[in-house]
């Protein structure tokens, strides 16, 4: 096992595997991982979903700006964001400032693929349109993030070692 030296923070689209591969990379190093969406449903007993009928689409980014910070004081610690995470640039700031954020990168119709109820996202469950989010969204990744894995073609252990060997590499996970 090792020490992580600073948060990293898994961006991108829905689907993407964000959730999943941080789970994957955190055991796999021996070191803590935090969903930003987990966290703000047990801060505010209800998920994103109701947040968001709740307080909107900018309430919910509101209560999520405050989730990551505070997720970010938890750490070092793998934080996997929400898709709309680098909407705030606020957020963005933060991702740049205080960790590393790593950009997990597949197509938009195969990241989407993956979801398996569109209930479960709530810019999905409005009938958002998903190719102009992508185009949106896509600079704001590209802003924050310090490192590209594509995982495309990679199961979840595959993208959590390219991810583990990205860190190394940077000296941003040192093994004893
Ligand atoms: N690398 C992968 N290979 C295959 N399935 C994956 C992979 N990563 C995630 N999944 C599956 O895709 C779905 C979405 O993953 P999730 O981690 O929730 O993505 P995100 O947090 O980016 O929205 C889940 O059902 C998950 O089990
Ligand atoms: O638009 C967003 O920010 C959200 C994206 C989704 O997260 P994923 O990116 O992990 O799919 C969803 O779970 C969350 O409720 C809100
Ligand atoms: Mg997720």
């Amino acid at each position: 096992m090792g020490v992580l030296k600073q948060n990293v923070f898994l961006v991108g689209y829905m689907g993407v595997g964000k959730t999943t591969v941080a789970r994957r990379l955190a055991r796999d190093l021996g070191v803590a991982a935090i969903d930003v969406d987990a966290y703000l449903q047990r801060k505010h007993g209800r998920d994103a979903n109701r947040l968001f009928k709740q307080r909107g689409e900018a309430g919910l980014r509101r209560a999520e700006a405050k989730a990551l910070a505070e997720c970010a004081a938890l750490g070092p610690a793998v934080i996997s964001c929400g898709e709309g995470i680098v909407a705030l640039p606020e957020n963005r700031e933060l991702l740049k400032t205080q960790g590393f954020a790593v950009l997990l990168e597949s197509s938009m119709e195969g990241s989407l693929s993956r979801i398996k109820s569109m209930r479960t996202r709530p810019l999905l469950a409005q009938g958002c349109d998903t190719q102009a989010l992508w185009d949106e969204r896509k600079p704001l990744y590209d802003e924050v993030a310090q490192a590209h894995v594509d995982v495309s073609n990679k199961g979840t252990a595959a993208a959590a070692a390219a991810i583990a060997g990205e860190l190394k590499r940077r000296g941003i996970y040192v093994s004893d």
